[in-house]
């Protein structure tokens, strides 16, 4: 799914307690199968922006059009951080809540279940409570309830920040096989310039207070094995260009926490 998002501003409060300019001139598109990362330091607006193209929250002025329209309420799935998976539902219930809620027959919710759960290599702990999960599965669970509704746009807000180093690179990989074999039209907010380079095919820099975009790379490298030796110079360079776009707004975010 094609997604333009025109002239966004946002603000927060009103002009009697004090308003916060939290994100101005925003203008990119999200292209059919493209995997679009926003990146930025601390507080410059990358949820606030998902939020809103995931019809979370409205911009103060500004469009997002899906396929061109306006009003279109697209069919997309959200992942956060902290995925919020029922506790007294099993991991199979869990991933087919979406289609169930869609009213989909029951051949449709088991296929898909099925389907999705093979794809994040969760089938053996089909019956498993969420309890009995560690964090990268649960993370996984998430991802492919997410998917089993078979949305025409993902949005994803920092969904492996909370997992410790070594799950992380493996989610990330593990994300690229499965976007691959979907190439689902993705937004996804991250922190971490390693990760926006890994994932992305364009990266967008925000700046902060207001968020503004700072640039957009795309990034010139074969979708798949990006970390493999003969990609490292060029790998490194965007990582490198990249941070020095951000370097000055994030220590200005340090002083002020
Ligand atoms: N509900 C709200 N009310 C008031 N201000 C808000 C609200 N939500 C966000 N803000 C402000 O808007 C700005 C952007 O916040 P946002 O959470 O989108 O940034 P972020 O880049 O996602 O930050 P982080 O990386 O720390 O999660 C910040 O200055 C924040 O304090």
């Amino acid at each position: 799914m094609k997604v333009v998002i025109e002239d966004v501003r946002k603000t927060f409060g009103d002009s009697k307690k004090g308003e916060v300019l939290a994100l101005e001139n925003i203008n990119f598109s999200i292209e059919e199968k493209e995997f679009v990362v926003l990146v930025g330091p601390s507080g410059c607006g990358k949820s606030t922006l998902l939020n809103i193209v995931g019809g979370l929250l409205s911009p103060t002025s500004g469009t997002v059009y899906f396929e061109g329209e306006m009003d279109k309420k697209p069919d997309l799935s959200i992942v956060f951080q902290e995925i919020a998976l029922f506790p007294w539902r099993t991991v199979y219930e869990n991933v087919i809540y979406g289609l169930e809620e869609k009213k989909a027959s029951k051949q449709e919710q088991k296929e898909k279940g099925d389907y999705y759960l093979d794809m994040v290599g969760l089938t053996g702990f089909k019956e498993a409570y969420p309890k009995q999960l560690s964090g990268g599965m649960k993370q996984r669970v998430g991802i492919a309830r997410a998917l089993a509704v078979e949305p025409d746009l993902l949005l994803m807000d920092e969904p492996f920040s909370a997992l410790d180093a070594q799950t992380r690179t493996l989610m990330q990989e593990e994300l690229l096989t499965i976007w691959n074999r979907t190439q689902l039209s993705t937004l996804y907010v991250t922190h971490n310039i390693q990760e926006a380079v890994y994932l992305a095919d364009r990266v967008i820099v925000l700046s902060r207070h207001p968020g503004r975009i700072k640039e957009i790379i795309k990034i010139d490298l074969p979708k798949m094995g990006r970390d493999e030796e003969q990609h490292r110079a060029k790998f490194e360079q965007y990582a490198d260009d990249i941070w020095q776009l951000i370097r000055q707004d994030a220590e200005d975010a340090l002083k002020e926490l």
